[in-house]
């Protein structure tokens, strides 16, 4: 009979040596990331490790322990770059500072745009937000806004970029990666929808309804209940009920704030019920200059990855390293790179901390890009 206990006194003897190997080849690294901040050569050599595995790969015995190499080294490698990295930073080797960082952002008496008309649920973030010395205006569509702020025609933009119920805005991503705009703020509304119908009219008399995709995504139970109702988008809820309102056709109905509904002097026909008691809606606070405040609490970047194997898992390993705790992982695909995608991540913590500088450093060099979009 073999003796189990016999057996694992061996495997600990073993794993001691592994320990004392691995911090060996670690106290080299050190020395390694000694003669990369003398010399400016970067971390990641990836050639280097590619050469590496296949050498030691060559030196296993059959298949499976090859595999087996192959992962146990990727990870030694990937946690040598991590400390390599903590010992850049504490050295403060080549940190590139392209962004400010200031006591307080200056909201009050700022010229603020927002999508839609008043009413609109981006108005009640915006003023929610901000106080009332400043300047509104609003635009049509979210790439109006967009565009506003980068062409710094206003000083902050107010988008919606999630919603507890029907998830992100996918719009509202696509739209950071065109233009050159930075999250400096957020909001959280909570979205109470109604639905309002000219005076008189009742729910019986209902056929259409209108609302902002959004809007109708949100309702989706309650509008499962009356399959007979046609929905029709429109670009934003408060401008369904002003259509609904213009119109005068009893037929209609508009989902939108309780606000719009007497703004156009509508009718509430339902309420409360819509869209669930938690549904909620996170706005971003967008401005065109890279400017954060000092005490900002939470980080968003984008990042495109290698189309390989473990890209998106070897990045990750830098939040959990580095202690950092990650709020949102968003995926969105790259026009003109089929089934390829870049990713829009969340997370707690400021650009002045170690533990972010770090991970940044690490993402930075991994990653086939990476940009920052706020730190708010
Ligand atoms: O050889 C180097 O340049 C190192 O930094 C060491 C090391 C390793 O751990 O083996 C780590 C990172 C590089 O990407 C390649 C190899």
């Amino acid at each position: 009979m073999i003796d189990l206990n016999k057996i694992r006194d061996e495997i600990d003897e073993t794993d001691k040596g592994i320990v004392r190997l691995f911090e060996k080849r670690m106290e080299l690294t050190e020395e390694v990331a000694k003669y990369k901040i003398e010399t400016g050569k970067p971390v990641f050599d990836k050639e280097r490790e590619i050469s590496k595995l296949k050498k030691l790969r060559g030196e296993s015995s059959n298949e499976f322990n090859a595999k087996g190499i192959q992962e146990v080294f990727q990870q030694m490698m990937s946690i040598s770059r991590k400390r390599q990295y903590q010992l850049l930073t504490e050295h403060g080797a080549d940190e590139q500072v392209d962004y400010r960082q200031t006591d307080a952002l200056q909201f009050s008496h700022s010229k603020v745009v927002f999508q839609g008309v008043e009413g609109a649920y981006s108005f009640a973030a915006m003023k929610t937000f901000f106080d009332d010395t400043i300047e509104s205006s609003h635009v049509e569509t979210w790439k109006e806004a967009m565009q506003q702020v980068a062409e710094q025609k206003v000083d902050y933009g107010v988008l919606p970029i999630e919603n507890s119920t029907a998830g992100s805005v996918s719009d509202i991503y696509d739209l950071m990666i065109r233009y050159p705009n930075y999250i400096v703020g957020e909001q959280i509304l909570k979205i109470e929808h109604t639905l309002m119908a000219v005076p008189g009219a009742s729910l019986e008399d209902i056929r259409t309804v209108y609302s902002h995709p959004q809007g109708l995504a949100q309702c989706r139970n309650y509008l499962e209940q009356h399959p007979g109702w046609k929905q029709e988008e429109v670009l934003n809820t408060a401008m369904a009920a002003e259509k609904v309102a213009k119109e005068g056709d009893r037929t209609q109905a508009a989902i939108a704030s309780r606000y719009a509904a007497e703004h156009f002097g509508l009718n509430i026909l339902a309420e409360g019920c819509l869209s669930g008691e938690s549904n909620s809606t996170r706005f971003i606070i967008i401005s065109n200059q890279k400017c954060f405040d000092r005490n900002a609490g939470k980080i968003s970047i984008c990042i495109e990855l290698p189309h390989e194997s473990g890209s998106l898992y070897n990045i990750l390993a830098h939040f959990i390293y580095n202690d950092l705790n990650m709020t949102k992982i968003e995926s969105r695909p790259i026009p003109e790179q089929n089934w390829e995608y870049r990713f829009f991540i969340d997370f707690e913590g400021n650009l002045s901390s170690p533990a972010v500088k770090n991970a940044l450093r690490g993402i930075a060099s991994e990653a086939s890009s990476l940009r920052l979009l706020g730190n708010y």
